[in-house]
């Protein structure tokens, strides 16, 4: 079998808080989260608020280290490489941030921005090389040399984005992590760029993670989709396959949620009863537990792990074969 390009193994993050006056309290951002991405494939994240999306980000960027697990990137465990190592491999992963108004320096010539990478990086093209790769990337996503010259406020939301997505590409990466890359901008100008994207995995082979809340914007790009509750992963599989049939009552949830995933529109499912509502003890069952209408009471002393449900597709629920035996 193929080395998956990143192989997430069981990551866990945890954030202290508290302080001073507050009792000292401990966020699992992340959970036990396994998960691989395949090269030259669009894989997308979603999750609501607070699900840990943009923890999994930063440690993916290896701009933040996890509290337990690793993640082999090509087969190399990020987090057990050498500093000088790690500069390295960093050439290979480049994120796009959700504000294109604030990821640009303003003060900056655009191919000056697009170059920013390798010099961070410490990789040291010739003067010449540099300009040319510059000005490749440029007509790439779609703007003109003439535009090299000129400053960030000079272009639209979806220009900048464009710009942020050639300074992504300069070092050549393997992936890049769009964070709501597309969040900012409106509908027909985020179509333009999620078709950019599609182009620049087609024709360039770049893998791209894409994290975002919006369940339409994954379905309109992404291969795989993973979904995220409360730190975990909860289910995975093709996009298109698992926003029309879920096997996990959360994506189903937020599939319904977002009709237009949804091939037939179906009406929300019921609310699971409330008299007497099941409750699992912290890190013992299942997490969505409450908000569930198949909770039974194994789902409060048992944490469904994430298992192969079908071919290519797994969920992390005890009734994922209920959910499947259910008229879709
Ligand atoms: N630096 C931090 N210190 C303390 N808690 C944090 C920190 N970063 C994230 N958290 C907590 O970890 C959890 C996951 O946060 P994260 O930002 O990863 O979620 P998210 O899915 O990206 O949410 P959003 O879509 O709102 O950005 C949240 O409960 C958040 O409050």
């Amino acid at each position: 079998m193929k080395t998956p390009l990143i192989d997430i193994r069981r990551l866990t993050r945890d954030y202290a808080g508290g302080g001073l006056f507050a009792k000292p309290s401990l966020t699992r951002a992340l959970d036990d989260l396994t998960m691989t991405v395949e090269a030259g494939t669009i894989h997308g994240i979603v999750g609501e608020s607070g699900c840990g999306k943009s923890t999994l980000a930063r440690i993916l960027m290896a701009l933040d280290k996890p509290t337990s697990g690793d993640v082999l990137f090509d087969g190399e465990p990020l987090f057990q490489l050498s500093p000088k190592d790690l500069m390295r491999k960093r050439r290979d992963f480049q994120m796009v941030f959700q504000d294109p108004f604030g990821s640009l320096d303003p003060r900056q010539r655009v191919a000056r921005i697009v170059a920013e990478p390798l010099h961070v990086l410490e990789v040291k093209p010739s003067r010449q090389e540099k300009r040319d790769r510059v000005m490749a990337l440029l007509e790439a996503v779609g703007l003109t040399a003439a535009q090299a010259d000129r400053f960030p406020h000079e272009f639209s939301g979806g220009q900048r984005q464009r710009i942020a997505i050639a300074r992504a590409l300069i070092t050549e990466p393997k992936l890049v992590v769009a964070d709501e890359a597309v969040s900012a901008l409106d509908l027909s100008v985020q179509a333009q760029v999620l078709n950019l994207i599609t182009r620049l995995k087609r024709e360039r082979g770049v893998t791209f993670l894409f994290i975002t809340h919006n369940l339409a914007v994954v379905d309109a790009v992404a291969d795989q989709v993973g979904v995220m509750y409360r730190g975990r992963l909860v289910e995975s599989g093709p996009a298109r396959a698992v926003f029309e049939r879920p096997l996990h009552p959360y994506t189903q949830v937020l599939a319904e949620a977002e009709p237009s995933v949804t091939k037939f529109g179906r009406p929300p499912r019921a609310e699971p009863k409330t008299s007497q509502p099941l409750k699992a003890e912290p890190g013992q069952g299942c997490a969505f537990l409450p908000r569930c209408r198949l909770a039974s009471p194994r789902c409060a002393s048992e944490v469904p792990a994430l298992r192969s449900v079908l071919p290519g597709r797994q969920a992390a629920c005890h009734h994922a074969e209920t959910m499947l035996a259910e008229e879709p």
